[in-house]
């Protein structure tokens, strides 16, 4: 197949990670006879610099066309000054809101061999396997803001029709895994989680063969790390899920593991390692790049529909998660360059005859 892939690679490690992606994306279009063609552009802090925009037009136009977007991550020092009129992060909502991409999807696994990483002992971390359905496009992050001199507010807005969509979205995806949905929210103390506990449990009924719990995101924080596992499908609201996700990372063994897909009813998908833009660890090619590779995973499972190809990437990280190499943040010593080395060698180990013959070509 042939697809129009757009980079954003953004700032601090953003650029170092995507590289990475990027080169494990040529490698698998090399070994199953797809053509994918790149096209750059800029978005954050070096658009900021560049033209004065955090979401230059000619890049959103750009990413409007694609088949598919690979986002690196924005942001950093340079631009955080709590004065400042345009910051990075603007230019990533935006980018979010235009293509529509309200489903933000963040899977959780945790390799046996990164155990010790973990906060958890062993017993706790077997099977864990969890799917985050974070709404991406409303809530405190899209709302009105005010500031005065002593004062701020960001207003935190949602509409049945965005909790709904979130939501299906939510019980279609726990359907094909094992038909278990949480919502968190804070529907003891806020209206907005009064109206997405009312509007989840509404729409469950529409999916009687999936079971439904509601959960606070209080005492959820504290169970993620107590219970993973008892967790299929968790659904939530844009800040809940931010915050979740980054804590769900730790269990994981590192931040820079963990991949997510922005998915809406377009065809346009957005993908992202979960992390920033590590600022204490960029330009010295020491991030770690395999939940940007395992994003770009997801990218040919959501956008380009390439299962097998997927499925092939995510098992050359897992080969690498299990022999080593690793990056600093799992005490290891090795690069991101030389990480990306190991994924693009161990896909020829884990390559199958279905991968390796040109695929759908072969017939
Ligand atoms: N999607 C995006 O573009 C996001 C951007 N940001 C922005 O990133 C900047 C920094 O934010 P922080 O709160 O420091 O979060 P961060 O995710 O950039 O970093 C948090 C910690 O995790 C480490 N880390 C992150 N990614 C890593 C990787 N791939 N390999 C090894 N270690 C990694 C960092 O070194 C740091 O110690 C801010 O400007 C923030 O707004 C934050 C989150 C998401
Ligand atoms: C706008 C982003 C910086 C928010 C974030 O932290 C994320 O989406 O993970
Ligand atoms: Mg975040």
């Amino acid at each position: 197949m042939k697809a129009r892939i757009v980079t954003l690679p953004g700032d601090g490690v953003g650029p170092e990670v995507t590289d990475a992606a990027v080169a494990v994306l040529k490698a698998v279009a090399e070994r199953s006879g797809h053509t994918f063609e790149f096209e750059s552009h800029a978005i954050g802090g070096c658009a900021i610099d560049a033209t004065g925009q955090p979401l230059p037009a000619s890049t959103l136009e750009a990413c409007k066309k694609a088949d598919a977007v690979f986002l690196g991550a924005v942001g950093g020092p340079k631009w955080s000054d709590p004065h400042a009129k345009v910051r990075p992060e603007q230019g990533l909502l935006a980018l979010r809101a235009a293509l529509g991409v309200f489903a933000n999807l963040r899977p959780l696994q945790v390799h046996p061999a990164l155990a010790s990483f973990s906060p958890l002992k062993n017993e706790k971390l077997k099977n864990v396997d969890v799917l985050f359905v974070r709404e991406l496009t409303g809530g405190a992050y899209f709302g009105a803001k005010t500031r005065t001199e002593d004062a701020a507010t960001d207003e935190c807005k949602y509409t049945v029709a965005e909790i709904e969509r979130v939501t299906h979205r939510a019980f279609e995806l726990a359907r094909d895994r094992r038909q278990h949905v949480t919502s968190v929210d804070k529907a003891n103390v806020l209206e907005t989680s009064r109206l997405w506990r009312s509007t989840v449990q509404r729409i469950a009924a529409d999916y009687p063969d999936v079971k439904l719990e509601h959960q606070l995101v209080d005492s959820m924080a504290m169970l993620l790390l107590t219970q993973p596992s008892r967790y299929d499908v968790v659904v939530t609201e844009n800040l809940f899920g931010d915050i979740l996700t980054d804590e769900a990372a730790a269990l994981a063994g590192s931040l820079g593991l963990l991949p997510s897909a922005s998915l809406g009813a377009g065809k346009v998908g957005l993908y992202e390692p979960i992390h920033g833009s590590a600022p204490d660890i960029a330009g010295k090619g020491i991030a770690n790049p395999l939940g940007a590779i395992l994003s770009a995973a997801l990218l040919l499972r959501h956008s380009l529909e390439l299962e097998i190809e997927a499925t092939t990437v995510e098992a050359a990280v897992a080969q690498v998660l299990s022999n080593g190499p690793y990056s600093r943040d799992l005490s290891g010593n090795a690069t991101t360059t030389q990480l990306r080395d190991a994924v693009i060698s161990a896909l020829d180990d884990v390559a199958t005859p279905a991968f390796l013959c040109g695929l759908r070509a072969c017939g």
